[in-house]
């Protein structure tokens, strides 16, 4: 298998065996509901019980990726960012196989420190990815033919939401150690949030940036009723809202330009049984039926890399700001990781809708790629 001939270039045999060995089993998922049942007990057993699933389960997730990353079309394995980012994946797996067994709370403690340094580890991997397709689009030239890439998009796609899995699997068990977590929060769930208020503050964030490029920025009015909550991550939320306001908001400056009168951007929030649906419409112009399919990819996007060797940038921080063309689909699989969508409604002339769809129910296993 060309995948395992290519580790082995790279690592010990034994190493090998046992990322082979691990990528093949069988990786379980958990629901926001599980996530939340579990989570509103952290008594010492439950630590314990958490940390050893994460002991067997992190190895699997990872190994699945450290050969995948080996394996891409177009010589994309063989890019130096992307070599980077298979050596953390490499890295991570053996820091976690090489963990004794977890029997009491000391053992648990340093398993948990140890998670933490892996998630900080992994910070950079979508601005470095990110660096990684775009060195192989520069080697490639004018050869490439955007359709012959949807295996890369395939693959990007199952790793980012990997991804997912993985940081919210760690950031909660982490979270669940925090002696006087904030009111209504189990780890990284807010059992009562507001997505009205989420929708006002990713707005805000997403206007000062409007302002900071172009000086102003269109207002945003929201519909809908703040006391209504849900049980939810509002840190991913925020992510989505504010990637999909972000856009709207450009779309509107670009297009009034010159006119002191701006149409505001509107959100929606409905509280359905099934579903929360947050509706963000702009009048920015929309975007032309032939070019929908391109909104959703990893691939088309001219935009600068933060980590590009001539920007100074970098920071984890940066990535929801660094404006690669990831916007649009790494949202989208924030709301597919909890059994949501993303759809974008566009009117060519006028303006585009974009509607999130959140799962109410929380019931729905973790996609696991
Ligand atoms: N509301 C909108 N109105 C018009 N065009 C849009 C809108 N939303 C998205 N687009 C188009 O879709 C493209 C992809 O959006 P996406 O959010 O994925 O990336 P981006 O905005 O270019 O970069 P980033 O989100 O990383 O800053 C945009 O570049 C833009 O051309």
């Amino acid at each position: 298998m060309a995948a395992k001939k290519k580790l082995t270039e790279s690592m010990s045999k034994r190493l090998i065996d046992e990322v082979q060995r691990w990528g093949c089993m069988k990786q379980k998922g958990v629901s926001l509901k599980y996530m939340m049942e579990f989570g509103s007990r952290p008594s010492e057993r439950n630590l314990l019980l958490s940390a050893q699933f994460l002991r067997n389960e992190l190895p699997i997730r990872i190994a699945r990726r450290a050969i995948e990353l080996e394996s891409l079309p177009y010589g994309l394995s063989e890019k130096p960012a992307v070599l980077k980012v298979r050596d953390w994946y490499l890295d991570s797996f053996r820091d976690l196989r090489s963990f004794p067994e977890i029997k009491d709370r000391k053992d648990e403690e340093e398993f948990t420190q140890m998670i933490k340094a892996i998630k900080v580890r992994h910070n950079n991997v979508v601005p470095t990815m990110a660096l990684g397709v775009q060195q192989l689009k520069k080697g490639l030239g004018r050869k490439i033919v955007y359709e012959d890439l949807d295996e890369i998009h395939q693959f990007l796609d199952r790793f980012y939401m990997s991804r997912i899995g993985i940081r919210m699997l760690i950031g909660q068990h982490v979270e669940l150690h925090n002696p006087n977590p904030p009111p209504h929060c189990i780890g990284y769930i807010h059992t009562k949030m507001s997505p009205v208020e989420v929708a006002h503050n990713a707005s805000e964030d997403a206007r000062a940036i409007c302002m900071r490029e172009y000086g102003s920025s269109p207002d945003v009015n929201i519909y809908g009723d703040p006391n209504f909550t849900f049980p939810y991550v509002p840190t991913h939320l925020h992510l989505m809202v504010f990637e999909l306001v972000k856009n709207s908001l450009r779309a509107v400056q670009e297009r009034y330009m010159d006119s002191d009168k701006l149409p505001p951007v509107r959100i929606i929030v409905a509280d359905g049984v099934e579903d929360v649906a947050i509706k963000v419409s702009d009048e920015g112009g929309g975007i032309p039926r032939s070019g929908l399919p391109k909104i959703f990819t990893y691939l088309y996007s001219t935009a600068k890399n933060p980590l590009d060797e001539n920007a100074d940038l970098g920071t984890a921080d940066m990535v929801t700001m660094a404006g690669y063309g990831y916007g649009l689909p790494i949202s989208r699989l924030y709301a597919r990781y909890f059994g949501g969508d993303l759809q974008i409604i566009s009117m060519e002339g006028y303006g585009t809708d974009a509607y999130l769809h959140l799962s109410r129910l929380g019931d729905s296993q973790e996609p696991l790629p």
